[in-house]
């Protein structure tokens, strides 16, 4: 049986790191991929002075791999991730703290939610090290547009890109849970916020900052001092793609975002059910509104495979977002199915799209697409 993922992880999960852990439960391994005998992977250190301190690690991990059966060419590669160093808004400059990492235990000692730092000029803003950053958005809550954005996270890190997510739904953020992250981030010099790291993404979550069991109370000029820091104070490093998980819905997250920041574009996610594309059908109005490009509609739970007799079904009606995407000249860029594995994978934090089994395709036929498009 040729070797697979899994028996390649499990073989890295032998190599040990000077300065504790192995490979594997540090998630330092990206973009690992098997193709006939040839397996490749990249091993990125959390920063460049560890990294320099790796190469013994590097060779074990490349020479436990060659042993493994089937296995006739190994190529991986050392890089380091490091936060870029760049000023927060509002900050002196100071370069961001390299140490701490997602690990650091000293909490930060920023007040989210405070009031906005005028920026100067108030036209969209990049964002520093960051090439691309687009948003996932929905009309309606529930239609995946968390799960669609965590996997899509995951499946476009496995296809070897630097990828971070920000979960910037301020009134029920769920990328901790789905990401399976809950430590608070480290802030080691009190302006900068270390970014967390999970299943090979970069990733921050308002969540993360507030006290989870307290009901978040905003009005838009705090929401937009929140958004503000999730985007200048963190740490992000340099990242071919910032994915955005946004509020459903067309409000004063999504108006700041668009106005101050300057965006890739957005995906709309729906369901195919009516009262749901109409709810999409605002969300398509406002980014027009906001001259932010949408790079196309995707559909979730589009059908259900009986697991018991492979049936498909199809729950929430059939092709209608598919529709409403030719019909407005947009790219439909994919339709994802209902799938149980796919809610528990949520819920237990680990993204369908972080393994192999069927389910797991279409958010890899997604990121595929945005990479093959130029998008991620
Ligand atoms: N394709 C799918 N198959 C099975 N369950 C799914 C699928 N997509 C989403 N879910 C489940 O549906 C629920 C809602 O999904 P999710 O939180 O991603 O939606 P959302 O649009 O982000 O909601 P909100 O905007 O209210 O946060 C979750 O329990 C999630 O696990």
């Amino acid at each position: 049986m040729p070797v697979s993922r899994d028996d390649i992880l499990s073989t890295l999960r032998g190599t040990a790191l000077p300065d504790g852990g192995d490979l594997v439960s540090r998630d330092m391994i990206r973009a690992l991929t098997v193709e006939g005998g040839v397996v490749r992977f990249v091993i990125e250190a959390p920063s460049a002075e560890q990294a320099q301190t790796y190469g013994p690690a590097r060779d074990a991990a490349e020479a436990a791999v060659r042993r493994l059966p089937d296995v006739a060419q190994v190529s991986v590669v050392l890089t380091a991730h490091g936060p870029a160093a760049r000023p927060g808004p509002g900050s002196s400059g100071a370069p961001a703290g390299a140490g701490g990492g997602a690990g650091g235990d000293e909490p930060p000692s920023l007040k989210v939610g405070r009031h906005p730092t005028p920026q100067q000029g108030q036209g969209p803003q990049r964002v520093a090290g960051v090439d691309r950053i687009i948003a996932v958005a929905s009309g309606k809550g529930g239609v995946g547009k968390s799960t669609v954005a965590s996997n899509l996270a995951v499946a476009l890190a496995r296809e070897g890109r630097r990828v971070g997510l920000l979960d910037a739904d301020i009134y029920g953020p769920s990328q901790p849970r789905m990401m399976g992250v809950s430590q608070r981030p480290a802030s080691p010099d009190g302006k900068t916020i270390i970014p967390l790291q999970a299943h090979g993404v970069t990733m921050m979550s308002i969540g993360l900052m507030v006290d989870p069991d307290r009901a978040v109370v905003w009005r838009g000029p705090m929401l937009m001092g929140a958004l503000q820091q999730m985007l200048g104070q963190v740490a992000w490093g340099e990242l071919d793609i910032l994915i955005v998980d946004l509020p459903p819905g067309t409000g004063d997250v999504q108006l700041t975002l668009c106005q101050r920041t300057a965006m890739t574009g957005a995906l709309v996610v729906s369901t195919p059910q009516d009262v749901a594309l109409l709810d999409a059908r605002k969300a398509l109005d406002m980014f027009r509104t906001l001259k932010t490009p949408v790079l196309g509609l995707i559909e979730n739970m589009a059908v259900y495979h009986c697991p018991h007799c492979g049936e498909a079904s199809h729950p929430f009606g059939e092709g209608g977002v598919q529709a409403e995407a030719e019909k407005l000249d947009l790219p439909f860029l994919g339709a994802l199915p209902l799938a149980l594995d796919v809610r528990t994978g949520g819920d237990d934090g680990r993204p369908i799209a972080a393994g192999d089994t069927p389910d797991a395709a279409p958010y890899r036929a997604l990121a595929r697409r945005l990479v093959a498009g130029g998008m991620a």
